[in-house]
């Protein structure tokens, strides 16, 4: 029995897959706006066009694979997050004056100059997460006050450098920090800004390796047994530290809102326990980033002025429960801006079918530029890009060059069985979490990522040469 509204049904029907893709979708050709960016489209060829370029251009000029990013999708997203946390007070101005929220950008995502400067010019600020995304984010001409250092292991060398730039705030993640950020400050006569991150005990619902606010692991400080209070006692006590505030993040890629609310009331009840301790009201909290998107049609995230909402009106509540003034909040999403603004582009090579079981697509690039179908199951969409197809779904798999048969980049899809090689394939959703993890496994050069425009592309990361790797590798 054919589950495929295609009149022939899909090819290797008797194997579908569970989940997503359990059946082939009604028309291959549709490239579905919820998974591809904003100014996704095919032209009358049937060519997919992003930016205005099509395809077929675009691999002509910067070649396969690369990540090709939707720059006015970008910005439009920067826009959406900063809006919807503005509040009622939201007047719009330079760094967020007259607003009551703050939006960091989360660097490990994925960064670059370019990035930095659409990020400034929209009026977000930028967390980063070690010496060399401060040195990105410096270079390109971020105020150091909009920027945020974390990280579980800060060298010495990353702490002095962000003290010394007058980075906005340092993100507190155990006892020995506490220590060594009051030295370091103390002894280049600095009064840094810092935020305390706990743990709050909750179980984000995501994949084991991207949940953080569960205990037994290695970022921040557990609120249980009163650690995070004692944190707290110690930070006021130092000097060369100004504590501002809380911080938690309870995973990545999540749909639901319900463990930020229980994040936020944990934080908020510590924030109680401080005011009645050392009289103290810390004037910020910082829920963490972790928003999902969609990587395929069956994902359905929340908008931003949704997940602002829920986020406001619990710390309102919260505060007002607990007598205490609402405190300036900030959130750092990054997935959430840039995964879904970026497609990967492949050229397909070997195409092997067997009979009753699927078809092995093989791309020319692989888990170097997409780690995250090997580490994480993570599912994702492909689509056949450089023309449309009437042919029959087939069931496939789509997977890298590398010498590893784990080296999947989408586990199962379907795409049209007249595919051949030469034929351009894309993988949506990639902008986060792609680049910034490639690898040269294999020697593999990692891919360019190219921004498009207003009918204008440009690469804003170049592609690896030979000669990069060569000069890496001296003798
Ligand atoms: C402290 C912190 N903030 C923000 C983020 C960004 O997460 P996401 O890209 O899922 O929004 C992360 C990564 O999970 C993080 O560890
Ligand atoms: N890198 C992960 C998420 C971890 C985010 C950083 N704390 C991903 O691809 O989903």
């Amino acid at each position: 029995m054919s589950r495929s509204a295609h009149p022939a049904g899909p090819r290797h029907a008797d194997v579908l897959p569970e989940g997503h893709y359990a059946a082939p979708p009604a028309d291959l050709n549709q490239l579905d706006p919820r998974v591809w960016s904003r100014t996704v489209g095919r032209n009358a060829d049937g060519v997919a066009t992003v930016g205005g370029i099509d395809v077929k251009t675009l691999a002509e000029e910067f070649g396969t694979p690369g990540y090709f990013l939707d720059e006015d999708d970008f910005r439009a997203r920067c826009r959406a997050w900063r809006e919807a946390f503005k509040g009622e007070k939201g007047e719009k101005g330079e760094k967020g004056e007259g607003e009551d929220a703050d939006v960091f950008y989360a660097g490990k995502a994925f960064l670059s100059r370019a990035v930095v400067r659409w990020l400034t010019e929209e009026g977000l600020n930028l967390d980063v997460c070690s010496a060399g995304e401060l040195a990105t984010a410096l270079a390109a001409g971020m105020p150091a006050e909009r920027i945020a250092l974390h990280g579980n292991n800060k060298s010495t060398g990353e702490i002095e450098r962000a003290v010394e730039a007058g980075v906005g705030r340092i993100v507190l993640d155990s006892f020995q920090e506490i220590a060594r950020v009051a030295h370091i400050a103390q002894r280049l006569g600095r009064h840094q800004r810092v935020q305390i991150r706990i743990t709050v005990g909750v179980e984000a619902h995501t994949h084991e390796f991207i949940a953080t606010a569960h205990e037994d692991q290695k970022f921040g400080i557990p609120l249980a047994g009163g650690l995070a209070a004692e944190a707290v006692r110690r930070a006021l006590k130092l000097d060369g530290l100004e504590l501002i505030g809380i911080h938690s993040h309870i995973g990545s890629q999540i749909f639901d809102t319900s463990g930020f609310e229980v994040a936020a009331h944990r934080v908020v009840g510590l924030l109680k326990e401080i005011r009645d301790e050392h009289g103290v009201e810390l004037p910020e909290i910082d829920l963490g980033g972790g928003l999902g998107i969609a990587y395929t049609s069956e994902d359905d995230p929340r908008e931003p002025h949704e997940i602002a909402k829920a986020l406001r009106d619990i710390v309102h509540r919260e505060c007002d429960a607990a007598g205490l003034a609402v405190p300036r909040l900030s959130v750092e999403p990054g997935r959430a801006i840039v995964g879904p603004t970026a497609f990967t582009l492949y050229e397909v090579g070997t195409v092997k079918e067997l009979p009753g079981l699927r078809t092995y697509v093989s791309v020319d690039g692989g888990m170097s530029d997409n780690i995250r179908t090997a580490l994480y199951d993570a599912e994702y969409s492909v689509a056949l890009v450089s023309r449309s197809s009437t042919a029959e779904p087939m069931l496939s798999r789509v997977v890298g060059k590398h010498c590893e048969s784990g080296d999947i980049v989408v586990r199962d899809a379907f795409l049209p069985a007249d595919l051949a090689p030469g034929d351009l394939i894309a993988v949506p959703a990639t902008g986060a979490y792609c680049r910034s993890m490639a690898s040269n496994y294999n020697h593999a050069l990692r891919p360019p990522v190219v921004a498009v425009r207003d009918g204008r592309a440009r690469e804003i990361v170049r592609r690896e040469t030979e000669e990069d790797l060569l000069r890496l590798d001296v003798g």
